[in-house]
């Protein structure tokens, strides 16, 4: 196991608001991550500073040993929310955008996904659902070739039935090398594939602890302990 991610005293502040305060957290090669929060924990800010598109923190984040803001992009694939891109714009076009701009992006590995996630290369965005969106955006960051993958909320709009084939599928289209980081709401559906389990709280880092060790040792399932620790906050519902 070599270290991936290394991330030291992380401070971040945003409109004079405190979101994470003193994070520390090191991830290591070939795991599947679960990052997990209350709505507005600071799930989706902790993902953006290790992909690099939050900046002006403080503290040091480090991917594969390098700080170097360009090196990082080049090893973190992060889930897009596709917002840059105009609604008449079509899969077939966004996908040759993504191409061109990441060299690691492999045009077999996305036609794998497309035909199993049902992509149609014609659609433009105006016309996919919430759930076809979020499809392109998992066939998009998977199909680059990189050691950290990013995935936030992505299953959202999924119906329960694709998730869990998209799940197990996951871990046949990355390298067994990569570290997945999900987030989701739904962690009894993904708790099967996770390694590990990240718990953000009080605006920093409550857990961080291998799946096995949470069934193991305290005898709950992921989803129950997981709700043991926010149990009495008024900010979870
Ligand atoms: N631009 C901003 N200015 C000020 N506060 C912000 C900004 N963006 C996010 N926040 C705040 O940062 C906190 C963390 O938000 P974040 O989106 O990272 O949470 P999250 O855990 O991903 O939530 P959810 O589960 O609802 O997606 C929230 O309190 C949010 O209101």
């Amino acid at each position: 196991m070599t270290t991936l991610v290394k991330i030291n005293n992380l401070n971040y502040r945003k409109n004079n608001k405190t979101i994470l305060h003193d994070v520390n957290l090191t991830l290591t090669t070939g795991h599947f991550i679960g990052l997990a929060g209350a709505n507005g924990a600071g799930k989706t800010t902790l993902m953006r500073l290790i992909a690099g598109v939050a900046k002006n923190y403080q503290g040091e984040i480090t991917i594969a040993a390098s700080s170097d803001e360009v090196m990082k992009k080049a090893a973190v694939s992060y889930s897009d929310e596709l917002l840059g891109f105009n609604n008449q714009t079509s899969i077939e076009d966004i996908v040759y955008f993504y191409q061109t701009v990441y060299p690691d992006f492999s045009q077999t590995r996305y036609q794998e996904l497309a035909k199993f996630l049902k992509l149609q290369n014609k659609d433009r965005l105006a016309v996919l659902s919430k759930g076809t969106k979020e499809r392109l955006i998992i066939a998009l960051t998977l199909a680059r070739q990189v050691s950290l993958y990013l995935l936030d909320e992505p299953f959202s709009g999924i119906d329960v039935m694709s998730r869990k084939q998209i799940i197990q599928g996951m871990l046949n289209w990355v390298s067994e090398k990569a570290t997945v980081m999900i987030s989701s709401h739904h962690l009894e559906e993904i708790a099967n594939v996770l390694d590990e389990l990240v718990i953000i709280k009080g605006q920093t880092i409550l857990e961080h602890r291998s799946t096995e060790d949470i069934l193991e040792q305290e005898h709950l399932s992921i989803e129950n302990y997981f709700e043991s620790l926010y149990k009495g906050d008024e900010d979870y519902d």
